[in-house]
């Protein structure tokens, strides 16, 4: 029947998008310029697609001297472009359910926290918000620090060799530091294993975008004929054969008490449970359906893997384009932590510099370049009412570039520290309000502790002139984005 509510549901946007683009509810606010009849700004979005990044920020500028509220539209579908820090929040607050875009991820991961909506998602993120709270992502102190230092070796070819790309290897690092948290069994999974989830889940995620944009291929038929059914299935063979192989180990290892389904940190001395064990516990008292476990797992791996990984890739370019911000903060690691010292509990709220330093990339490259939600209901905004059955999209650019000084453009991790800034509730980086990221502790520790250990054995360079940028759900360098390492001499151990 959950087949049926969701075919159900996508009629039923079908029909509302319709109507929508036809129905004079509620007036427009400006539109961003070009919009032709019938197909609105489709040839802009084609014109930029090579440079989305840039055509974020064009609309998102031209959105702050129209007042804050524009429109695009893709052709029947309207979107409200917002960069007003108050009608953002009423609009995320408002508008709880996402794009319909989203639908097409429930093959693979069902009603999860990402995909789901309404009564749901709020109970989905009730039971899972302890499963991410600061104690329980303490208990992953070890591993971070662990794979951090396991990353720096893999790296050790590459000592004054000149540029290299760095993205592939926090990709590949940061999944298995995700799988060992997630599933509470260090090296769960095999290499291989790993490699063919990151390729699936790329894939995947290319055929759900395609869906998106090509509207044609919402059609079953034409989604079968043209063999992306096929391809569909056998993507999700590969994604859910992980899941489920380590779900049967932690089974079997719980039923038989051969693995204790709490694990004790050395460094923490923390009692800790990885995400699976705590749904497992819920799944035991009746919470979650062992399928929803395994959505929930799928959900978890997919926004969690690629976010940190580009995020510390950005992190670096910046770094390494600016090194006396580079300077600054590898003498805060070395006061707190000393020349090679694990990041401990206590360590974390010393690392003041740090968290600036990551905030500020969060501010000058949002891995999650926009929040896209559905309008189900008409929502007041402080001019405008925006109409059921349109999309709105909050660029977490907003105060990042609109920004509250004349310098937004500039890498200024200070601003996080002298101005307003620090604690700014219009801040999107991790989204806003109750939908907002629940991975924003896992992320910023393990972020934390990579860069602590990376930035005290390596001087990082890099030049970001020819820096090119793709988004499709996250935003991330494509070219131009390679760093170079050398030892610090002065300060190994
Ligand atoms: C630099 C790292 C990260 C950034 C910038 C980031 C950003 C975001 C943003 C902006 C949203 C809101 C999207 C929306 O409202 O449409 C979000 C949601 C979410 N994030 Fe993150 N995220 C990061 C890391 C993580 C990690 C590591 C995890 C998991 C371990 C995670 C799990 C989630 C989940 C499950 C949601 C959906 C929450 C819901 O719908 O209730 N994120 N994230």
């Amino acid at each position: 029947s959950e087949q049926k509510d969701s075919e159900l549901s996508i009629v039923s946007l079908w029909m509302r998008r319709l109507w929508n683009s036809t129905s004079k509810t509620h007036p427009l606010p400006p539109a961003f310029p070009g919009s032709l009849p019938i197909i609105g700004h489709l040839h802009k979005g084609i014109a930029f697609s090579s440079n989305i990044f840039n055509f974020f920020k064009i609309l998102s500028e031209d959105c702050v001297k129209q007042g804050g509220v524009t429109i695009f539209k893709l052709g029947p579908d309207l979107h409200y472009l917002i960069t007003d820090p108050q009608d953002a929040s009423t609009a995320a607050k408002s508008c709880l359910r996402r794009h319909y875009a989203m639908d097409f991820a429930k093959v693979w991961q069902g009603n999860s926290i990402t995909t789901s909506s309404g009564k749901t998602w709020a109970r989905h993120r009730k039971l899972l918000n302890p499963a991410f709270s600061l104690p329980v992502i303490h208990g992953f102190l070890d591993v971070f620090n662990s794979q951090a230092k396991k990353l720096i070796n893999e790296l050790e070819p590459f000592v004054g060799n000149g540029l290299f790309n760095h993205s592939p290897y926090f990709v590949t690092n940061n999944f298995e530091t995700l799988c060992a948290g997630t599933f509470g069994i260090e090296n769960a999974i095999s290499k291989n294993l790993g490699a063919k989830y990151i390729s699936s889940a790329y894939e995947m995620i290319d055929l759900i975008k395609a869906k998106a944009f090509k509207v044609w291929l919402q059609i079953d038929l034409i989604y079968k004929l043209v063999g992306l059914k096929k391809k569909e299935d056998q993507l999700l063979e590969n994604l859910h054969s992980l899941t489920k192989t380590v779900i049967q180990k932690k089974k079997l290892a719980r039923e038989n008490n051969t693995l204790s389904n709490t694990v004790i940190s050395p460094t923490t001395g923390l009692r800790y449970k990885g995400f699976l064990d705590l749904l497992m516990d819920l799944s035991a008292d009746g919470a979650f359906t062992e399928t929803e476990v395994r959505d929930q797992i799928e959900a978890i791996l997919t926004t969690g893997f690629e976010t940190t990984a580009t995020q510390l890739t950005f992190t670096m370019l910046l770094l390494g384009a600016h090194p006396e911000i580079q300077d600054k903060l590898c003498k805060e690691l070395e006061a707190v932590l000393g020349p090679d010292g694990d990041v401990g509990k206590e360590d974390l709220n010393k690392l003041v510099y740090t968290n600036a330093v990551i905030m500020e990339s969060v501010r000058m490259f949002p891995t999650i370049p926009m929040i896209l939600r559905w309008v189900e209901q008409d929502v007041k905004l402080k001019n405008y009412t925006m109409r059921a059955g349109s999309n709105c999209v909050i660029f977490p650019l907003i105060p990042n570039i609109a920004a509250k000084d004349s310098k937004g453009d500039q890498f200024r991790p200070e601003r996080w520290l002298d101005d307003d800034f620090n604690g700014n509730q219009d801040f999107a980086g991790f989204g806003l309000g109750k939908r907002g990221c629940i991975g924003k502790t896992y992320a910023m520790i393990a972020m934390k502790v990579m860069l602590a250990h990376f930035i005290r054995q390596y001087r990082v360079r890099a030049e970001m002139s020819q820096l090119q940028l793709s988004a499709d759900f996250v935003l991330k360098p494509v070219s131009g984005h390679e760093i170079s390492i050398e030892r610090r001499h002065s300060t190994a151990a």
